[in-house]
């Protein structure tokens, strides 16, 4: 196909405004699958995507359109995710396009995730065709989201804005024909040296790695000796193809499309993503600038569980951050729980999607400890050449007598709730330490801008935001900076013995709160034994709550029993050997031990 003919484009909106939708009605419109072949929502095929109903990855596919101008167009659409934990798959989309839809639900107007996605959209320098959904939809309020829309930008003041259903096709016609009118051709140079950059990546126990390329100068083909620029590989390619959205093989890929080649590499370190691809004998003089590494907001513990080994997680987990560049991990031993990984995420939702998929995807067990947020250790004697420790596990904590000063990540956190909420989210707010920064009323919405430490939003934050507001709000989230913070660890003793693995950070005003709230549930989860067995939580070296976790059976002691006074005794010395005995802790935590620490910064 020339390049005059070819464009690149994504889909972006807020969450549930029907980008997946419109999708299918693309490829149904332009035959790239036949009705038939449709089943809803084709291109959200993973198990974790139907369970939730969202997006979680980024996909394209090519289809051709023919025009009613009578030209015949190549569409690349890449479809992206819309929640906020998933902005970095959005951002590496926008990299391989040059327009995008911007999709805005007429029951629901713009959203948070609409100015959002919009502005990561403008930073590419993308061409914005602004596109109203659902007005099949009794609810809709076309005329008010018009007028939302117009006022996003000084641009969009006299664009014209299409109005479609997505769900029954009405109007996506036009849609297709805005498409090659609107967004421009790709700039590339067909007979340059090779150029191009490797936006996504997934691995495949036969094939190694295949990576997802947009090329932006000269001709891929299969059997071309190919070198990585960052990554220094150089390697023959397997087969080079096109996403239909199945893979097919094709001869070729030209400046300007989007497509796939089989890499054949199995070594996963060595292909990264935002990394640019060229020829060996011929190669480009400019990479392409690198993506900034998406930065982990919270981190957790991720051990193997069950029948599934350390080997077998390791593998699981480094195939999968080959597939998600925004998840993070290194190796680490924890005395409770031994070898492991600590892992990065964007958020929480990020957490338990990536938990699903290891589940779903490569079929392990993986125990989680509770999540935490990263934290800046200054101590009162510096380590040579190291103003700080970067703390992104509660466990390696140093101890409070070593420590001057702590500071923790803060984020804008930017909610829009329709007003009859506004008091309540003011509340929830300032129970979790935040600070208002701007408060802009627009008719019947607020747009609250606050700054909120990462800990306080890591856990349940956002599903208490959902349900004061009846679903109503949206979240945005964005890292601002390190603020100095009064946090402490407790450490959790069962029987006596610490067990790492359940260390938490807690502000020291809510350290007395926490440690009884999580002693009282470690009661009911902790699994019991044949002797009472003390769970305490310790601040700064006391004991600051306590509780007994009960004993299977009863205590031989206890009065009633009827049995001889010689059995008793026996009973008893065996009980208190027990006691003796658990001095390291050998106690097999249940992933509900770690959960009951989940929603523990939550008010009553
Ligand atoms: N009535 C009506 N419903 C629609 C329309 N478009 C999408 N929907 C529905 O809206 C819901 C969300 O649509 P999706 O296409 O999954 O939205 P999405 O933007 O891809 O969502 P994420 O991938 O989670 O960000 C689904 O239940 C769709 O059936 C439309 O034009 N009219």
């Amino acid at each position: 196909m020339k390049l005059a003919n070819i464009r690149n484009f994504a889909i972006i909106a807020h969450i549930d405004h029907g980008k997946s939708t419109l999708a299918d009605r693309i490829m149904e419109q332009t035959a790239t699958v036949s009705k038939r072949q449709l089943s809803e929502q084709l291109l959200d095929s993973m198990e974790v995507e139907q369970a939730h109903g969202v997006t979680v990855k980024s996909r394209s596919v090519r289809n051709f359109y023919q025009a009613d101008n009578g030209q015949e167009y190549e569409y690349n659409l890449i479809d992206t995710p819309g929640h906020v934990d998933f902005a970095y798959e959005v951002s590496k989309s926008l990299a391989a396009s040059d327009g995008a839809i911007l999709l805005v639900d007429a029951t629901q107007g713009v959203q948070a995730q609409t100015v959002a996605n919009l502005r990561l959209a403008l930073k590419h320098n993308l061409t914005i065709i602004p596109v109203i959904n659902k007005i099949d939809n009794a609810a809709a309020d076309v005329a008010a989201t018009e007028a939302q829309i117009r006022a996003l930008r000084p641009e969009f003041a006299d664009v014209t804005i299409l109005k479609i259903s997505a769900k029954t096709g009405e109007n996506v016609h036009q849609v297709l024909e805005a498409i090659y009118q609107k967004i421009p051709a790709p700039q590339g140079k067909p007979d340059a040296p090779l150029k191009a950059l490797i936006f996504d990546s997934q691995y495949d126990s036969y094939q190694g790695i295949i990576a997802d390329v947009r090329l932006i100068d000269g001709t891929l083909k299969s059997q071309q000796k190919l070198q990585l620029m960052q990554g220094g590989s150089i390697f023959n390619a397997q087969a080079v193809g096109i996403f239909t959205p199945d893979m097919k093989p094709v001869k070729e890929l030209n400046a300007g499309e989007v497509g796939y080649i089989v890499t054949g590499i199995k070594d996963i370190a060595s292909v990264q993503v935002g990394d640019t691809l060229t020829t060996a004998e011929n190669p480009t003089k400019n990479a392409i600038p690198h993506f900034k590494p998406a930065q982990s907001m919270v981190y957790a513990g991720f051990y193997p569980k069950g029948d599934t080994s350390y080997e077998a997680l390791k593998q699981a987990i480094s195939k999968l951050a080959l597939n998600d560049s925004a998840f993070h991990y290194t190796p680490e031993q924890s005395e409770a729980l031994d070898a492991g990984f600590r892992c990065g995420f964007l958020g929480i939702f990020h957490l338990q999607i990536i938990q699903e998929r290891l589940r779903d995807e490569y079929h392990v067990e993986v125990l989680t400890t509770a999540p935490n947020a990263t934290y800046h250790v200054y101590l009162k004697q510096p380590q040579p050449k190291q103003e700080y420790l970067t703390i992104t596990n509660p466990a390696k904590f140093p101890d409070f007598s070593e420590i001057d000063y702590v500071t923790e990540s803060y984020v804008k956190a930017v909610i829009t709730t329709p007003n009859e909420y506004l008091g309540a989210v003011m509340k929830l707010c300032d129970q979790h330490f935040g600070e208002m920064v701007d408060l802009d009323n627009q008719q019947d919405l607020v747009t609250l801008t606050y700054k909120l430490p990462v800990s306080e939003i890591a856990y349940d934050f956002f599903n208490s935001l959902k349900s004061i507001t009846h679903g109503f709000a949206t979240l945005d989230t964005e890292f601002l900076d390190y603020e100095l913070v009064d946090v402490v660890k407790i450490q959790i003793q069962i029987n006596y013995a610490a067990v790492d693995a359940l260390d938490i950070i807690v502000p020291r005003q809510k350290a007395d709160l926490i440690a009884h709230k999580l002693v009282k549930k470690l009661k009911y989860t902790v699994p019991r034994r044949l002797y009472p067995m003390p769970v305490q939580a310790m601040v700064e070296n006391k004991s600051i709550a306590r509780v007994d976790v009960p004993p299977l059976r009863k205590n031989a002691a206890v009065n009633g029993e009827k049995r001889s006074i010689s059995k008793k005794q026996q009973l008893l010395r065996r009980q208190s050997l027990n006691k003796r005995q658990a001095v390291k802790s050998d106690i097999k935590l249940p992933q509900s031990v770690f959960d009951a620490i989940l929603n523990i910064n939550e008010p009553d």
